[in-house]
């Protein structure tokens, strides 16, 4: 696996980036503490995935677009067609959405709800899905806080696949080791995919929770209390 820090060099097998920047450390340590606020946690997810967004597009498509400026005329780019499109996993990914589109306005939005089964956490039940027939030719990219096992995004990833989704990023706030791995051995070789993060924890307790992660995200987003 190719692991790049902030903007390194891709090597070979998935595509991981880590962000490395300190204005990430610290938004994320507010957001990992267990007396933030909901209001608050909800502010950093968004504000982590602008900044995860910078590196997660640096693929994106563009073409020429030819412009005058109040100077002179000039051919500048634009994002290409077909759209690229934005599909948060619900629930947790909902919240990264606005950050997202802000900075892809021009962007569709797909939707896809799926519930990890806490008995078997690397089974997921598919609740809703609101996703064009065919992505064929469509840039992905998929957004959800946490890939704990990776099941979840492995699952999303097939579904997306199977619509004929080539070209896939994830974009997700903490990784566990484990799920990094189950990722890397599970997604269809023949996907462009890679995957954005702002960190990578140490690993998974014996309920998949990401160890120290930040609690269940969906939760801590929606103001869901034990
Ligand atoms: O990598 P995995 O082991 O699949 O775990 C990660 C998934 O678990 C959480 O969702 P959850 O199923 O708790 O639903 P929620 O987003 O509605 O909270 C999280 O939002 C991811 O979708
Ligand atoms: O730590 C975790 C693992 C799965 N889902 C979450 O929301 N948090
Ligand atoms: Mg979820």
């Amino acid at each position: 696996m190719a692991v790049r820090q902030g903007s390194g060099a891709m090597l070979g097998g998935m595509e991981l980036h880590v962000l490395n920047h300190p204005l990430v450390e610290h938004k994320l340590t507010v957001l990992r503490d267990k007396n933030t606020p909901s209001s608050t946690f909800r502010e950093l997810v968004s504000e982590l995935v602008s900044l995860e967004a910078y590196e997660a597009t640096r693929n994106l498509a563009v073409v020429d677009k030819p412009i005058e400026t109040p100077v002179a005329p000039m051919v500048g780019k634009q994002i290409a067609k077909p759209r690229p499109i934005i599909v948060p996993v619900l629930r947790a990914g909902l919240g990264m959405l606005d950050g997202m589109t802000r900075m892809m306005p021009s962007a569709e939005v797909g939707f896809l709800g799926m519930k990890r089964d806490e008995e078997h956490p690397t089974q997921q039940i598919t609740y809703a899905n609101r996703l064009p027939d065919d992505l064929s030719g469509r840039q992905c990219f998929l957004i959800d806080p946490m890939l704990a096992t990776g099941g979840t995004l492995v699952a999303a990833t097939h579904y997306l696949a199977e619509k004929g989704a080539k070209d896939v990023t994830a974009i997700c706030i903490i990784a566990a080791p484990e799920g990094i791995k189950f990722v890397e051995d599970n997604i269809d070789p023949s996907i462009d995919f890679r995957v954005v993060v702002c960190g990578v924890d140490e690993g998974l307790n014996d309920r998949s929770y990401i160890v120290p992660g930040l609690g269940d995200a969906g939760d801590r987003l929606y103001g869901v209390v034990d």
